[in-house]
């Protein structure tokens, strides 16, 4: 379909000349064009597609980027970013040196706040609009778009209570469309299925006790209808709720009928909306299929393993423990904090507590961990997925700071399997009861053991493994870098390759520090590599370990350097950050 009316259009100024009646065939290139790319070059795909006629309603009739428009996570951006500017770039959307998957306020005026963590909208949001008011500039609009996932976490509660007792000119769009990533969960979805079913009634509607004039629900893909809805909401003053009904994936059947898949499918034929035929060729597991495997294999012989995540059944797999014993498993959406204390509860109760949290969003509750977890000694045993470079998510998504944020508390033990088998053998060895909290890092993605499923081995706590022996030139690896590590010794000629020596050290805490007197009397340099940043991870603790007992050596920290990493595939991040098996065989080269 040629894209007559969207070609018209570069920034939102220009969207605000189209006659209202073409503004439907708007939405329907919009889709287009977002479905077109992404079929090749990959993103989430089901949020953009919800909410293509939002996102025109609210640039046609707000005049961004005066008025502010702040998106929760931002993973449903895509149509904003095509409209504010970036139409002719967008094929580079979450690509090396391309634009960002989320918005990102370096990257344009129109992306007001930067996202990819959920649930921030609503505080930003009310920031501004109180920022505004001191700085007299009363006619600003500021408006918040919310899933209705997100709106469910504790940060978003925290705003709308602090909101609903100013008189900002506040507008949360509440995006409701019944699911996150998987399906939304908890009181406050059943609420608005009720909200949804039986209309608000003031007395029990929850936004109008908290003190918001709530609008709403209507039909968000109904350009008329939310067009003459945000012109309304315009000339009311105070804090407000726009609750806005929308189909997740909206305008491709696949997309609005398998929503869990098609947030992110990959690539998929753009015409038919078709997933590529799955290839018969055996592949080694994905990391998150041997945590979720085994611990229904481990929960079968003991009744006591709950598992536990928050929102992220189906990435990290704990979907198989869901299916195979609900009452034992529990998905308490975007609530990280609330997961992490929830662990803990049951933990004091005897239960022995897998609770899996990406790295990344384990970030929003260091606190809980201290304080709720290690300070109290609580055995939870934490499954960390996506630890390490996650790729085209980016900055916001990285689990790069896991082994850094860790590293500084007592009591706990900090653990990156090298390989599957790791994972399944330290699973195993945690259920059986420690006296400490566990935090076990992995990576996203497939491992390389097409066997994994063999029998469980205990794991020694604190105990490294030395996997080659050299004589000059030591590399200390944690976690699955290990394997380029080992590709760029293989790298070496059989002369060099002697005198390189390498040890998985595998815990980060306790270090096994008997092992790092021998190897430190032996070796005259030390190369750590680590997918995480060296500041406090891995190189820290080596250095450190340096310093205190006096070992004048050579010691290169490879790694991410002090800085937030971008976009790009995981190689070509890996490269950048020299921990590609190329770039530790140059650096191996400078010390032989
Ligand atoms: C703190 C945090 N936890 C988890 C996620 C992962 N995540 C991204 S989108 C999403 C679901 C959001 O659902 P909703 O707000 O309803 O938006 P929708 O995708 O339906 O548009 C989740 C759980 C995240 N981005 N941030
Ligand atoms: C926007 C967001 O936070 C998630 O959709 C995230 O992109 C999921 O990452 P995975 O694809 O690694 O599960
Ligand atoms: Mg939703």
């Amino acid at each position: 379909m040629p894209q007559d009316v969207l070609n018209t259009i570069s920034y939102p100024a220009d969207l605000r000349k189209i006659p209202k009646e073409k503004l439907p065939q708007l939405a329907q290139e919009l889709r287009e064009f977002i479905i077109n790319i992404v079929a090749t070059k990959e993103g989430h795909l089901g949020a953009s597609l919800g909410v293509i006629e939002l996102t025109i309603a609210l640039h046609y009739v707000f005049n961004t980027p005066d008025d502010i428009l702040v998106w929760d996570v931002g993973h449903q951006a895509y149509g904003h970013k095509i409209l504010t500017g970036r139409k002719h770039i967008f094929h580079t959307n979450r690509q090396l040196n391309g634009i960002s998957g989320f918005p990102k306020r370096a990257e344009s005026i129109y992306d007001t706040f930067g996202v990819g963590h959920s649930s921030t909208a609503i505080s930003a949001a009310l920031g501004m609009a109180i920022a505004s008011k001191l700085k007299g500039e009363i006619e600003k609009q500021h408006i918040a778009v919310v899933g209705d996932a997100s709106i469910a976490s504790g940060m978003a509660f925290e705003a709308l209570n602090h909101a609903g007792v100013t008189d900002t000119n506040l507008l949360i769009i509440l995006n409701d469309n019944a699911i996150g990533i998987d399906p939304s969960v908890g009181a406050l979805k059943n609420y608005f299925t009720k909200v949804k079913l039986n209309g608000a009634k003031e007395a029990d509607n929850i936004f109008e006790a908290l003190n918001f004039n709530y609008s709403g629900p209507i039909n968000g893909h109904n350009l008329e209808l939310v067009i003459s809805e945000l012109e309304r909401l315009k000339n009311v003053s105070g804090p407000k709720v726009l609750h806005v009904i929308t189909t997740k994936g909206k305008g491709l059947r696949q997309a609005e009928e398998n929503q869990v898949v098609y947030h992110a499918p990959g690539k998929f034929d753009a015409l038919t909306g078709d997933l590529p035929p799955k290839t018969n060729e055996a592949q080694p597991p994905k990391f998150q299929d041997v945590f979720g495997r085994t611990l229904v294999e481990l929960a079968s012989e003991n009744e006591k393993i709950i598992g536990i995540t928050p929102a992220m059944p189906t990435g990290s797999s704990l979907k198989f423990m869901m299916d195979t014993f609900p009452q034992r498993a529990f998905d308490v959406g975007i609530a990280e904090q609330h997961a992490v204390t929830f662990s803990a509860g049951m933990a004091t109760r005897g239960f022995v507590v897998f609770c899996n949290i990406y790295s990344t969003f384990l970030q929003r509750a260091f606190d809980q961990v201290i304080h709720d977890v290690c300070l109290q000694k609580i055995p939870v045993i934490f499954c960390l997925d996506r630890a390490g470079i996650v790729g085209e998510d980016g900055a916001t998504h990285h689990g790069i700071f896991d082994l850094a944020y860790l590293n500084c508390i007592p009591n706990l033990i900090i653990f990156a399997p090298r390989n599957e088998t790791e994972l399944r053998n330290i699973m195993f060895t945690a259920q059986k009861g420690l006296d400490l909290p566990i935090f076990i890092r992995y990576p996203r993605g497939r491992g390389n053991i097409l066997e994994w499923q063999k029998p469980f081995n205990l794991i020694d706590i604190g105990k490294a493994e030395t996997l080659k022996e050299g004589n000059r030139i030591l590399i200390l690896t944690i976690g699955t870098i290990n394997h380029n590590a080992l590709k760029a010794i293989d790298l070496l000629s059989a002369s060099e390759r002697e005198k390189v020596g390498c040890i998985d050290v595998r815990f980060l805490k306790p270090l096994d520090e008997n092992l790092l007197h021998e190897v430190f009397q032996k070796y005259g340099t030390i190369i750590t590599v680590e997918d995480g940043t060296t500041v406090g991870g891995l190189g820290g603790s080596i250095a450190s370990f340096a310093a205190i007992h006096n070992y004048q050596r050579k010691i290169e920290q490879l790694g991410v350097p002090d800085v937030f990493l971008e976009h790009g595939t995981v190689e070509e991040l890996q490269k950048q950050a020299g921990i590609s098996s190329e770039e530790i065989y140059k650096t191996i080269k400078k010390y032989l």
